[in-house]
Order: structure tokens, then C-alpha cells, then sequence
């Protein structure tokens, strides 16, 4: 994926790009939050919202134009929920770039800035949704914003996420094995982060347990949780909690400090102890959802094996009508 090409091809057809919206459905939508999370962060002009496709079709912002860019994943290429919202988008004028696994999809098509991408193993974050993303806006916002900083140690983050990445894997793997041995039957758990890697809370809960393992569980931002459902913790409920590196892992410290004293069976996972320092302390917010990522798909797989249901097995996706 050419990141220059496109953003350039972007900048020549619609000039100054003044909002994004992040558009997709189910796991494809947790990849793409911690590109809008990053706009929203860092960006001086740029807005951004992440929205579920279907809505964004049915309610299309009032600013939707030609200064918009629509970033749109779908892994099959052919959810029509996503179809739907880039023709909104290409009604509107505005810039579409749709990325897909499916080559030859009706998401990877020229009426739009398409991006095929492989996810097999070993492919490189920066060539998956989530490192596309913020390949993209990283030129988009070097070309934009002249008091944009962060540019070199994004691209040096890229050099090293990979190795951090396989590393992590080792370290955590045993933890994941004894957490299903634990709790392969717990009846319901809660999964928690914070900042950008909160899409990772609502993609460990809604596509690894639900949809996956079928196990009841529930989403929550660290910054959430003081503000209602800490009232459920005690000794029997089940946690999760994702520790990011960055300037939110204060709020995701605060609830460890509770779970320690209220609680009983609770996992971390901590992005401080899976060697995310190597990235660059400005920029590293950003790099360890795709750790968490990674680690989701650790402790689902422990848990597929442990209680022998397939991820891959569905009652309702792509089985009955919907
Ligand atoms: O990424 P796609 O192909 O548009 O599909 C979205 C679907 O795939 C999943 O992400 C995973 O099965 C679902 O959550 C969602 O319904």
C-alpha cells in the first residue's frame, strides 16, 4: 500500500481534507477507532467521527462533502452496510478509500481509492487495517498540518511494532492458557481499556467472546468505570483490563487500584510489561492497540481450545436470515 499516492491522489482531487469518517461494521469498525482517535488527538483542523456504516448511511452528516474523506473497511468486500455508506460519500463528492481482504470484491473497485489487503500470518502491521489507517493519516496530516510532529516516530514506530508485537506473544501465551484453564465457564466477564485501545475492549467482547466463543461479556472504558459500573465488582465478577502505554493508562491504573482492593479474579494484560517502551513515548498510544490485538486473538484461541468450540462455528452469522 503506497500511503504518498494515495494521499496525494486525495490532496490534487479535494484539496484540504477538514473532516473523516471512520465507517464499517463489527471487527472491521474496531479497526479503524484508533485511526479516529488519533485525528482527534492530534489533528489542529481535522475532524473526525467513527460511526457504524448503516447509521452513517441513514444519517449522513451535515458537513459531508467534498472536503471529507470516507475511510471504509470491509473485510469480505461485500457488507453491504459499508457499500452503501461509500456511495453516500461518493454522492456527497466526498474522498472514498474502502480496504478489503476480498480482491475483486465490490469494495475493491476504481470508483473509489481501494486498498487490498493480506492477512495472513506474518504480514506486517503497517499492511494491516489498522497500520493502514495510520500510514494514511500520518501523510495526510504531514501534508496538511505544518506544525504536525509526530510523522518520523510513526514511521520508526512501524519498524518496531512487529518484533514487539512477536515478543509480547511468547511472554503472554501461558497466562492466556491458565486464564481459559480458570475460567473457561465463568457465565459472564467484563473487558476493559482505555484511549485508542478501547476498541479493543469492544472487539475482545463483541467479536473474540460473543460472536466467537459465545460467552456473555461486557464492554468498558477504564474512564467509565468509576462512573457506575464499579458497583458490580466484587470477589465473583470476572475483569479484563488491558493496561495501555500512553497518557490514558492513568485511567486504566485507577481501576487496577480498585480491582486489587474489591475484587478478586481479574486478568491484566499490560502493555508496560510487553516491551510496548520501545515505541516512542508520543506516538505509542497508538501502536498498542495492535498489540491488544494480537493478544485478544491469544486468549481466544486458549479458550477455543480449552472448551472446544471452534471460533469459526456460527448459529446465526451467515447461517439463518437476518
Ligand atoms: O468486515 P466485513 O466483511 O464487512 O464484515 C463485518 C462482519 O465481520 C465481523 O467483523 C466478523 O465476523 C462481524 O463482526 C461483522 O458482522
Amino acid at each position: 500500500m503506497d500511503a504518498v499516492k494515495i494521499v496525494n491522489k486525495i490532496n490534487k482531487e479535494h484539496g484540504t481534507i477538514k473532516n473523516v469518517y471512520f465507517l464499517a461494521c463489527g471487527g472491521s469498525l474496531v479497526d479503524l477507532y484508533p485511526g479516529y482517535y488519533f485525528v482527534r488527538a492530534e489533528s489542529a483542523v481535522i475532524d473526525a467521527q467513527w460511526i457504524p456504516a448503516r447509521e452513517f448511511a441513514l444519517t449522513p452528516p451535515k458537513k459531508l462533502g467534498k472536503d471529507s474523506l470516507l475511510i471504509i473497511c470491509s473485510h469480505s468486500g461485500k457488507t453491504k452496510e459499508c457499500l452503501e455508506a461509500a456511495k453516500t460519500g461518493m454522492d456527497a463528492g466526498a474522498a472514498v478509500v474502502t480496504m478489503t481482504h476480498a480482491p475483486g470484491s465490490p469494495c475493491d473497485t476504481d470508483k473509489w481509492i481501494s486498498v487490498v489487503y493480506d492477512w495472513a500470518p506474518g504480514v506486517k502491521e503497517a499492511e494491516k487495517p489498522q497500520g493502514i489507517v495510520l500510514r494514511i493519516l500520518n501523510e495526510l496530516m504531514k501534508v496538511q498540518e505544518p506544525g504536525y510532529k509526530l510523522y518520523d516516530k510513526i514511521v520508526e514506530g512501524f519498524e518496531k511494532i512487529d518484533d514487539v508485537i512477536a515478543a509480547a506473544v511468547k511472554d503472554q501465551q501461558n497466562a492466556a492458557w491458565l486464564f481459559a484453564e480458570k475460567y473457561s465457564e465463568e457465565p459472564n466477564l467484563y473487558i476493559m481499556a482505555s484511549g485508542a485501545s478501547y476498541s479493543q475492549a469492544y472487539g475482545f467482547a463483541i467479536c473474540s467472546l460473543q460472536e466467537m466463543q459465545w460467552m456473555d461479556c461486557g464492554y468498558l472504558n477504564s474512564a467509565e468505570y468509576f462512573h457506575g459500573p464499579f458497583e458490580v465488582t466484587d470477589e465473583d465478577h470476572l475483569y479484563i483490563l488491558m493496561m495501555s502505554r500512553g497518557r490514558n493508562r492513568m485511567m486504566d491504573a485507577r481501576v487496577l487500584t480498585f480491582l486489587e482492593k474489591y475484587g478478586k479474579k481479574y486478568e491484566v494484560i499490560d502493555a508496560d510489561k510487553l516491551g510496548m517502551e520501545a515505541i516512542d513515548d508520543s506516538c505509542v498510544e497508538y501502536f498498542t492497540p495492535m498489540l491488544f490485538y494480537t493478544m485478544t486473538t491469544v486468549y481466544r484461541t486458549a479458550l477455543q481450545d480449552k472448551r472446544r468450540h471452534p471460533l469459526d462455528m456460527r448459529r446465526y452469522m451467515g447461517v439463518v436470515e437476518y
